[in-house]
């Protein structure tokens, strides 16, 4: 609970132009130090781009800041940080190779510091660590060892030894599994608990429930309701906010497999050490296979090894009954295997390119005849697929760089819509994806299992896997240790399948 309501900081009348577009359109928001205040809004809705005004990444194009009730400037990120707001960006700004003590320290001059000093740090760091309740992250490790989350915490001493007044969290349980999504909400406990604000971002409604104070909602670059109390606000009314409209029930009826379903996809035996090992199953027609499992436990490579983007040790995958070449993802896809992977900007988007082209990336020769590329026909579907998709804005021609996060997944899982294929691997595909377009997204793959295609959904949302998939593999430790019915399990039961023996 807020102990004392006063105003740390106030937005008015933010207004911030790009290009075409009004990314904040007079946007106001109160943050009262020692809360949690959640940002809520659909894709491309502006959180992003209020939350770089905050940290002065971008400057207001009018409207005020003010803190502690007096206007401020920040012009730029060192400005920011000296008026004790600290941004922690889904991508951290860390440096893996350093040590977690000089990541903290980050900044200052560490080069030109001497023993003393050194050890101050240390000291300093071991100290913050030990208020977060991660005394067991030792300040000498080199991050790189860390995991995300580990990684995570690293940032917020950074912030706590910077005095930070305000911290400011852009979906920061993203890339989490849910065990440590319980240490993050404590690590926040320990920093609203010193009076220091957190404005939260996240897509997720129950998280909102769990650690938010207030919740402010902004829609196409306006604050459609500032400041709410979570605890008076129903689910529905959020959903309404930020969509304009009612969410159906976010999961598609499952359709039950025919028993004469052919398989299309057969993986067996496959291992590669230090990643996975002795993983078989199949995937028949129709059907949507979930694997859950713990950051870490091996999921994505299992995924790019089939793709053959990663290559296995041992083991075969075969599709519709011929054997895939390992290593070779070129020929995969020509045979109808498709990927969405989990890191979008490094590993399946070309930012310079416009929607359209990410779009059908995987399916140019169906454009072309006679190596020609028949432009118009590869528009038309370009645009049905952002229609279909709810990609904002709807400019094709609009460089894929200026989408939100959000609308640039649709992008990335839309190309394998285009592409038709037989399987579709699809990696975490609603990270960062709105509430909304969530449940478009869902009925979409249900679609496309509906008409034949099977799908392999890995995802750290133990309800989506469960919500979506009809089978569900567990992963732990790079093994598929289970198999259950989805309609027959629960959240619980699938998580203490993942923690056991785990080491946390
Ligand atoms: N540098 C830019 N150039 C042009 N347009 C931009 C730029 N940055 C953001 N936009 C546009 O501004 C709008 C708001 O984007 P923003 O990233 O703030 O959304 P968001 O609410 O954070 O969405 P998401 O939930 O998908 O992360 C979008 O229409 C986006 O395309």
């Amino acid at each position: 609970m807020i102990a004392e309501m006063t105003t740390l900081l106030s937005v008015r009348g933010a207004v911030k132009q790009f290009a075409g577009v009004r990314a904040l359109d007079s946007v106001d928001l109160d943050v009262i130090a020692g809360e949690v205040h959640c940002l809520l809004g659909q894709n491309g809705a502006g959180k992003s781009t209020l939350i770089k005004v905050l940290a002065g990444a971008h400057e207001p194009d009018s409207g005020e800041l003010l803190l502690d009730g007096r206007p401020v400037r920040i012009p730029d990120p060192r400005a920011a940080l000296d008026l004790g707001i600290v941004t922690i960006y889904q991508e951290l700004d860390v440096v893996p190779g350093l040590r977690v003590y000089e990541n903290v320290f980050l900044g200052h001059e560490l080069a030109r510091a001497g023993w003393e000093q050194r050890r101050r740090m240390r000291a300093a760091t071991t100290d913050a660590l030990v208020r977060l309740g991660h005394p067991e992250i030792a300040p000498d490790a080199e991050l790189g060892d860390l995991s995300p989350a580990g990684q995570q915490v690293v940032c917020m001493a950074r912030a706590l030894l910077r005095e930070a007044r305000l911290v400011v969290m852009d979906e920061p349980s993203a890339a989490l599994a849910s065990h440590e999504v319980a240490n993050l909400f404590r690590v926040i406990g320990e920093l609203t608990a010193a009076g220091i604000a957190v404005i939260y971002i996240t897509h997720r409604l129950a998280e909102i429930r769990q650690i938010g104070d207030r919740v402010t909602v902004l829609k196409d670059g306006r604050t459609v309701s500032h400041g709410l109390d979570i605890n008076a606000t129903s689910d529905e009314t959020l959903v309404r906010l930020m969509t304009g409209r009612d969410v159906a029930n976010t999961f598609p009826p499952r359709r039950v497999v025919a028993e004469n379903a052919p398989e299309l996809l057969r993986v067996e035996r496959l291992n590669r050490a230090g990643s996975f090992a002795d993983v078989s199953f199949s995937i028949r027609a129709g059907e949507i296979v979930g694997l859950a499992g713990l950051v870490g436990s091996g999921r994505s490579e299992i995924l790019g090894s089939i793709y053959g983007a990663i290559h296995p040790d041992s083991g075969e995958v075969t599709l519709d009954g011929q054997p895939l070449r390992p290593g070779d993802p070129a020929m995969a896809v020509r045979r109808g295997l498709g990927l969405a992977p989990e890191e979008r900007k490094s590993q399946a988007l070309l930012l310079d390119q416009a929607v359209y082209r990410n779009l059908s990336l995987a399916s140019l020769e169906r454009f072309a005849t006679a190596g020609v590329m028949n432009r118009r026909r590869e528009m038309t579907e370009a645009v049905a697929k952002i229609q279909s998709l709810g990609v904002r804005p709807t400019e094709p021609r609009q460089s894929i760089r200026q989408l939100s996060g959000g609308n640039q997944q649709k992008v990335v899982v839309g190309r394998w819509l285009v592409r038709e294929c037989r399987v579709l691997l699809l990696d975490e595909p609603t990270r960062g994806v709105d509430v909304g377009a969530r449940a478009d997204l869902y009925a979409l793959i249900r679609q496309l299992a509906d008409t034949g295609v099977g799908i392999l959904l890995v995802s750290s949302e133990i309800p989506e896997v469960l919500g979506l998939a009809d089978r569900v593999l567990i992963v732990r430790q790079g093994r598929v240790i289970a198999e259950c019915a989805a309609d027959e399990t629960d959240e619980e039961q699938v998580l203490s399948l993942l923690m056991k023996g785990s080491a946390l």
